[in-house]
């Protein structure tokens, strides 16, 4: 990398989509969420090349978001990629520990998908620099130099540096032979594109039917709002994909402990493999509770689970059977670096959670990562799917027989079109100026 590159500038883009008018995306606790991106576009004093990076959000509160990404941005404008990247942990220590920012977090919430924002962006830079494909950029490193990148503060009690270091080695010799085969075949995806809650019962059948037709073996539903509908919805989901395929259910946090179990248990008949953010993301103890009663089915979580320290405490206490990291509320690659590790050592397979505007361009990296360098098996391991908003990527998620097939373009994947950036900023974007001055 050229040490002279150098980030001159941070610009930030509140950027919503109005999916709420056809209820894409809609569950138990989100019954109208417009899929949102704070955007971040990283100048240097290189004129081919730019970072981009987002973190994913619903309509309102992007805008503080944005607000949250302009203040930490000084901590990157005006240093050089390569003392950015060389001691990424530090710089990632300074993002997350700004002495007056942290009050606000710290490392959770606004502040921390501010971080992550920035952070995705950084790693395209990195990636791009290198001519290199993210997860490429990220397997290409020697185990020594992958653990410089990794945020381990916080997790010693339950993954020290020596260990991590210990399964980096151990994958070592066989990661070309795991590469080939993901870019022979790719990694095994689910859809909920057929699942949202606001959808009907014919909508629901007919895209069952058609990603059927696709490829697809695991599906996912949501629920938690009515008992009889969800049983209803589930039948219909069985019906149509048989009894040996995977279904999973999600709640979005809908139930207390001792509802979320009763509620799977009456559900359970439709022979479900996991079910997902039962209770609230806070609440450690109360997974284990749940995932203790419901066995054999597993519980899920992550999508909002704030730090690595939470997702620390979930498996130290047995709570998850599948860890769903999300690439943009978390420290980024950094953070997620050392869930995967966590999850690693713990044995529980990482499943991440995606969808939203940007998650699969992301998570396509990530799945690569992780069976390549980190967890190598692909025993129990889908990545989410859902087909909304990937034509305003400039390198868009491939999917090909319900899987992820690894990115070849230079950088992170979340580079957006001008002209869909000009349609849906918020508030002047075209398409918003159409819907607000009605
Ligand atoms: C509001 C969003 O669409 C959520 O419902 C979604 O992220 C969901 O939890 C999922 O697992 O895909
Ligand atoms: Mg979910």
């Amino acid at each position: 990398m050229d040490p002279t590159l150098t980030i001159t500038d941070c610009k930030v883009v509140d950027l919503r989509f109005p999916t709420s008018e056809e209820a894409h995306g809609s569950d138990a606790m989100h019954s109208d969420p417009d899929y949102s991106a704070a955007y971040v576009v990283l100048t240097t004093n290189q004129s081919d090349l730019t970072g981009f990076g987002l973190t994913f959000t619903l309509g309102r509160g992007t805008d503080l978001c944005v607000g949250a990404i302009e203040q930490l941005a000084e901590k990157i404008v005006g240093k050089q990629l390569s003392t950015l990247v060389e001691s990424f942990s530090e710089t990632v220590h300074q993002l997350a520990n700004d002495s007056q920012l942290r009050w606000l977090g710290p490392e959770k919430g606004v502040v921390h998908l501010a971080t992550a924002a920035l952070l995705n962006a950084v790693w395209d830079l990195w990636a791009r620099a290198e001519g290199k494909p993210l997860w490429k950029l990220v397997c290409d490193l020697t185990p020594e130099e992958l653990l410089r990148c990794i945020n381990f503060s916080y997790l010693s009690n339950a993954l020290t540096k020596e260990q991590a270091l210990e399964i980096l080695q151990a994958n070592e010799a066989t990661k070309a032979v795991r590469e080939a085969e993901l870019l022979e075949t790719g990694f095994p995806a689910y859809t909920t594109s057929a699942g949202w809650l606001g959808y009907s019962d014919d909508l629901i059948r007919r895209l069952c039917r058609e990603a059927l037709a696709d490829g697809w073996e695991h599906f996912k539903l949501k629920v938690g709002a009515n008992l009889e509908d969800d049983r209803r919805r589930a039948a219909i989901i069985r019906e149509v994909i048989g009894p040996d395929r995977k279904l999973m259910v999600d709640a979005n946090q809908r139930w207390e402990v001792a509802e979320a179990i009763e509620w799977v248990k009456s559900l359970a008949e439709f022979n479900l493999w996991w079910v997902e953010e039962p209770t609230s993301p806070d609440d450690a103890v109360g997974h284990a509770e749940i995932a203790r009663a419901i066995a054999p089915i597993g519980v899920a979580t992550g999508e909002q689970c704030q730090n690595r320290v939470m997702f620390k405490q979930l498996l130290q206490l047995n709570a998850i059977s599948f860890c769903q990291i999300d690439s943009c509320r978390i420290g980024s690659v950094n953070e997620i670096l050392g869930v995967l590790l966590m999850a690693k050592r713990f044995g529980v397979p990482v499943c991440p959670h995606a969808g939203g505007v940007g998650l699969c361009e992301y998570v396509n990296h990530l799945v690569m990562i992780d069976y390549i360098a980190v967890g190598a098996s692909l025993e129990n391991r889908v990545a989410e799917f859902v087909d909304h908003l990937h034509e305003h990527f400039v390198y868009p998620v491939e999917v090909k027989r319900g899987h992820y097939m690894p990115p070849q373009a230079p950088g992170y994947s979340a580079e957006i079109h001008t002209a869909s950036l000009d349609d849906y900023r918020y508030p002047d974007g075209v398409e918003w100026q159409k819907r607000l001055s009605k």
